[in-house]
This record gives C-alpha cells, sequence and structure tokens, in this order.
C-alpha cells in the first residue's frame, strides 16, 4: 500500500478491491496487515506447505500474509527475549475470529512440540474454540456465528522457543442478549442446541420446543441456515469431552442452561397488596418448578428471591414485596448472573485443562476484540466496545504517530510533521475520573430514583460545551459521542439496568445453599464488599481491562 504513488482513500480502496478480485485477501500497510474476509474457504492460504514458506522468511520478502506477520512477532520475542502481542481488530464478521484462529495454528507450527502422548497445549487452545463458541457467540444481523466476548489468549513459550502452556483470557460477556434478543438474532447457541438434543435430556430438563421460551421467542430467528442445532448439540458434548470436561461438568453446565430458560418463563401478575406480586399461572409455575429442581434449590426460596426484597433499615433489616415489573427485573437479573458466572467457569475450566506456564518468560498474546459498532439503534453495550476501540486507537497513536514524532525530534531528524487526530478528548469524556459518562453513569445507578431521563439530562448540562458530545434535537434521553471512527448516537434508555452488576444478596445467598455443589461453586459465599453495596459496574470493569 505505502508503494501507491497517490496515497488517498479511493486509491486505497480500489487497490484493495483488485487484489480480492484475484483471491489475494492480505494487504500490508507498512507493517500492518490488512485482511478482507473471502466468506470462502481459500486452501491456499492455510496449508502446510504456505506454513513453510513463511518460516523464517523476511517480513515483506513473501506475499502479505498472516503467516508473516506471526512468524516477526515470533522471532521478535525470541531475538529480543521479549513477550510481543498481535491486535486482530475489525468490525463484526470481518473475519477475527477466524484471523486468530490461523495465527494460533501458525504460531502452533513454529513451537510445536513433537506429540508425546495425549494432546498438545497447542491442540488443546484450538480444540477449547468450539465450546466457547457454543456458550459464548450467537447469530447477529452481522454473522451468523459472532463472539459476544473479547479474547486474549496467551501462548507461552519457553527459552527455546517451545510452546511450554497456554491461557485463555475473555472480556466481558454480552450479558444482556441472555434476557433480551433482537429480529433477526438468536441468543447464545448452546440454548438452541440444548433444545435440539436426544429425547432423553429433553425430557430430563423439561425442555420444548426453542419458541416456548421468552428468552428465545423474541425474535422471529430459531433456525440459523446452514446450522443444524442437533448436530452441534453432539459436537459441543464431544468437542467438552475432548478438552477433558466431564461427563458429570457437562451434566451440570447444560443443567444450568436449561435452568435459565425455565426462569425466562417465570412469568408474575399484581399480587393482592399494593406493590406484590405472585406467579401468574400453572404454566408460570411448572417453569418455576423446573428451575428449582435443576438449580436444586428451594422452590420457595426462588419465589421469594424474585418477589420480595430485603432492606436495610436503621431498625435492622425488613422484608418489602416487589410489583410484576420489578420481579421480572429481578428474575432476568439472576438469569444473566448464573449465565455469566457459567461462562466464567468454562473459561476457568478450559483454561486448567491445557494448563497455563506461570514460570513462562516470554508469550504472543492474540487479542481478538469486538471492533467499532455502529447501529439504527446503539445502546450500552455499544459505548462499551467503542469505548475500547477508543483505547487501542490511543495505543496505536502513542506508537505510532506519538512515540516516533518524539524520537525524530529527539534525534533531530529533518521530517514533516504528520497531522493526526488525537482521541485523547473522547477517551476524556467517557472515561475521566470525577466526571466523565462513565462516573455519572456509575453515580446514577448507586440513586435508586434516578432514571435514565435525569442521567441524560445531567449529561446534556455537563457536556453541553464539549466538541465530541451533542445531543440529538429531537430526543430527550439519546446522547452522539464524535468517535475517532464516526458519529455514534446511544439511546440511553437502558443504560442503568445494563451497567448495573451487583449481585442481589437474596440471589447469591439461594444459589450458595444449592444441594449441587457444581451450582453453589458458581455462587460461593462473597465478602462483604461484593454485595449490594459494592461499586462495581459493567463500565467500571471495561476501564479496569
Ligand atoms: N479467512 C477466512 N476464510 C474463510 N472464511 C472466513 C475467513 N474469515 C472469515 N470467514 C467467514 O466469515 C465469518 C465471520 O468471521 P468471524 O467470525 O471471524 O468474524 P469476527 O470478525 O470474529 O466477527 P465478530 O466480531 O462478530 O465475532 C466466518 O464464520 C466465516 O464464515
Amino acid at each position: 500500500m505505502t508503494r501507491l504513488s497517490y496515497l488517498h482513500e479511493p486509491g486505497v480502496l480500489d487497490n484493495l478491491a483488485v487484489r480480492y478480485a484475484k483471491n489475494i485477501i492480505y494487504t500490508y500497510t507498512g507493517n500492518i496487515l490488512i485482511a478482507i474476509n473471502p466468506f470462502q474457504r481459500l486452501p491456499h492460504i492455510a496449508e502446510p506447505s504456505t506454513m513453510e514458506k513463511y518460516k523464517g522468511a523476511n517480513f515483506g520478502e513473501l506475499d502479505p500474509h498472516v503467516f508473516a506477520l506471526a512468524d516477526v512477532s515470533y522471532r521478535q520475542m525470541m531475538n529480543e527475549e521479549k513477550s510481543n502481542s498481535i491486535l486482530v481488530s475489525g468490525e463484526s464478521g470481518a473475519g477475527k475470529t477466524e484471523t486468530t484462529k490461523l495465527l494460533m495454528r501458525y504460531l502452533a507450527f513454529l513451537g510445536g512440540r513433537s506429540k508425546t502422548g495425549g494432546r498438545t497445549v497447542e491442540q488443546q487452545v484450538l480444540e477449547s474454540n468450539p465450546v466457547l463458541e457454543a456458550f459464548g457467540n450467537a447469530k447477529t444481523v452481522r454473522n451468523n456465528n459472532s463472539s459476544r466476548f473479547g479474547k486474549f489468549v496467551e501462548i507461552h513459550f519457553d527459552k527455546s522457543g517451545k510452546i511450554s502452556g497456554a491461557a485463555i483470557r475473555t472480556y466481558l460477556l454480552e450479558r444482556s442478549r441472555v434476557c433480551q434478543i433482537n429480529s433477526p438474532e438468536r441468543n447464545y447457541h448452546c440454548f438452541y442446541f440444548l433444545c435440539s438434543a436426544p429425547s432423553e435430556d429433553i425430557k430430563r430438563y423439561k425442555l420444548g420446543d426453542p419458541s416456548s421460551f421468552h428468552y428465545l421467542n423474541q425474535s422471529s430467528c430459531i433456525k440459523v441456515d446452514g446450522m443444524s442445532d442437533a448436530e452441534e448439540y453432539l459436537a459441543t458434548r464431544s468437542a467438552m469431552n475432548t478438552v477433558g470436561i466431564t461427563e458429570q461438568e457437562q451434566e451440570a453446565t447444560f443443567r444450568v442452561v436449561a435452568a435459565v430458560l425455565h426462569l425466562g418463563n417465570i412469568n408474575f401478575v399484581k399480587g393482592r397488596d399494593a406493590d406484590s406480586s405472585v406467579v401468574k399461572d400453572e404454566k408460570a409455575k411448572f417453569h418455576l418448578n423446573a428451575a428449582a429442581e435443576l438449580l436444586m434449590c428451594d422452590r420457595e426460596k426462588l419465589e421469594n428471591a424474585l418477589i420480595k426484597r430485603k432492606i436495610n433499615t436503621p431498625e435492622g433489616v425488613i422484608t418489602t414485596t416487589v410489583d410484576p415489573n420489578s420481579a421480572t427485573v429481578s428474575r432476568d437479573g439472576l438469569a444473566k448472573q448464573i449465565y455469566c458466572r457459567l461462562f466464567d467457569w468454562l473459561v476457568n475450566r478450559l483454561n486448567a485443562s491445557i494448563g497455563q506456564d506461570a514460570q513462562s518468560a516470554r508469550l504472543i498474546g492474540v487479542l481478538d476484540i469486538y471492533g467499532f459498532e455502529s447501529f439504527k439503534t446503539n445502546s450500552f453495550e455499544q459505548l462499551c466496545i467503542n469505548f475500547t476501540n477508543e483505547k487501542l486507537q490511543q495505543h496505536f497513536n502513542q506508537n505510532v504517530f506519538k512515540m516516533e514524532q518524539e524520537e525524530y525530534n529527539r534525534e533531530q531528524i529533518d521530517w514533516s510533521y504528520i497531522e493526526f487526530v488525537d482521541n485523547q478528548d473522547v477517551l476524556d469524556l467517557i472515561e475521566r475520573k470525577p466526571g466523565g459518562i462513565i462516573a455519572l453513569l456509575d453515580e446514577a445507578c448507586m440513586f435508586p430514583k434516578c432514571t435514565h431521563e435525569s442521567f441524560s439530562q445531567k449529561l446534556y448540562e455537563k457536556f453541553k460545551n464539549n466538541k465530541r458530545f451533542s445531543k440529538p434535537k429531537l430526543s430527550r434521553t439519546a446522547f452522539t459521542i464524535q468517535h475517532y471512527a464516526g458519529e455514534v448516537t446511544y439511546q440511553s434508555d437502558h443504560f442503568l439496568d445494563k451497567n448495573r452488576d451487583y449481585v442481589v444478596v437474596e440471589h447469591e445467598e439461594l444459589l450458595n445453599a444449592s444441594k449441587c455443589s457444581f451450582v453453589s461453586g458458581l455462587f460461593p459465599s462473597a465478602p462483604e464488599e461484593n454485595t449490594k453495596s459494592s461499586k462495581s459496574s459493567i463500565a467500571n470493569r471495561f476501564k479496569v481491562h
């Protein structure tokens, strides 16, 4: 790309298009690799002879390829005795996960050990993908197999450059999807896989057609073209076997998945007293019983955990009832907590099987992270994702422009300053403490009376003179941020609910007391600071990461 005589947008796009038409999906721009999704298997891209060809070749000597990038990164790690990271970024459906798999395959090829019985670390990392995808991927409008979590895969190497361990770190699964989906998207794959399981499993988990479950039937899409949920269920079980997840653990995992589906069908109506609710009808009671049975907890306690709330007062703890709307919010909160804990458990379990090398001096990390998102309707998830991308852009600016230009200055090299847009002001707008959008959101979440309207008003007041922030003319709750990659308007309607990550004490107590050690293990007794009073929030956890 740098050899183009005129470097402008049409020229860049044309160059990429001409190459793509010839099935050349990789192009360099400096030491960055642009990969365009071929949407078809191109065997020459990944075959072993291609790997051989790139091994040890100088960067730029051969045609651009993702293997060349991995090769440089490996050799640099070995020569400079330093860890390295490869960032894979792009919008949803761009091909990040597929590219990450190719990178891992090549690193395994370079640093793999000859097999000494059993499976090698690198095989196990690759084999963990189908399990992660079953529980963390879903069909979205952009991608039938969209990863709804960020992933950093660490490949650990010993001094001789052989792989000595690996670890998968995941970043915040999109939790709102568990309870709320829009047509024509789907919930996480595993729910549909399980509803297509062999009949003995269906019976054991009291399941039925996916369209009978509220968490699945909010969308008109139940099936994905070219994907057999029944076959995928068996494939997931087999992948779980391969990575060493025991039969009992698998049974418990799917039992919990089924319990989440049943929870979603527990509906409430107004009770006799004001601000009270009761389980709606026999159907809802069936699902309450099923959820309690599968989670192996007390049915009455589960019901109470949803329709009652304990409040600390100066006179002591009092128990109040809640209206049907609050009971539904409580139910969805519980379902989301259970599912996210289950996902975290799976990741830990996979890591335990793969085996990390805590002593390893070097690693290559591959970061497969959600790209910039701008849809017709953007919510809290898009703000978190776009904030992450602003941080990555800042890192890029720091390394490519700021540091490079400072070095030129230091070495008194004659050069002409390259203009770039510094996005520090967007980062300040979002993450400054106190006073940034996240800080104000956290503050709003602490006050039960605060609504998305009052939160939005606060933003309008606070940032009325911020050139990166604006209020859309006709809205009272939306706001627009001028991101490095373009303008995005966010609807704040569900921001408060989605940001709250407080584990309700009653929910925690209920599941901690489960007779099933797998379930109680997902909800260990929490120290004081992790309970309701905790200031942890989703947006804050994004900042910490
Ligand atoms: N190198 C490739 N060869 C063949 N097909 C590919 C390749 N890259 C991507 N695809 C196709 O595109 C689809 C989407 O790719 P992928 O899941 O990697 O996107 P992504 O960027 O990770 O998306 P998301 O952010 O939604 O998870 C894949 O399921 C596959 O069908």
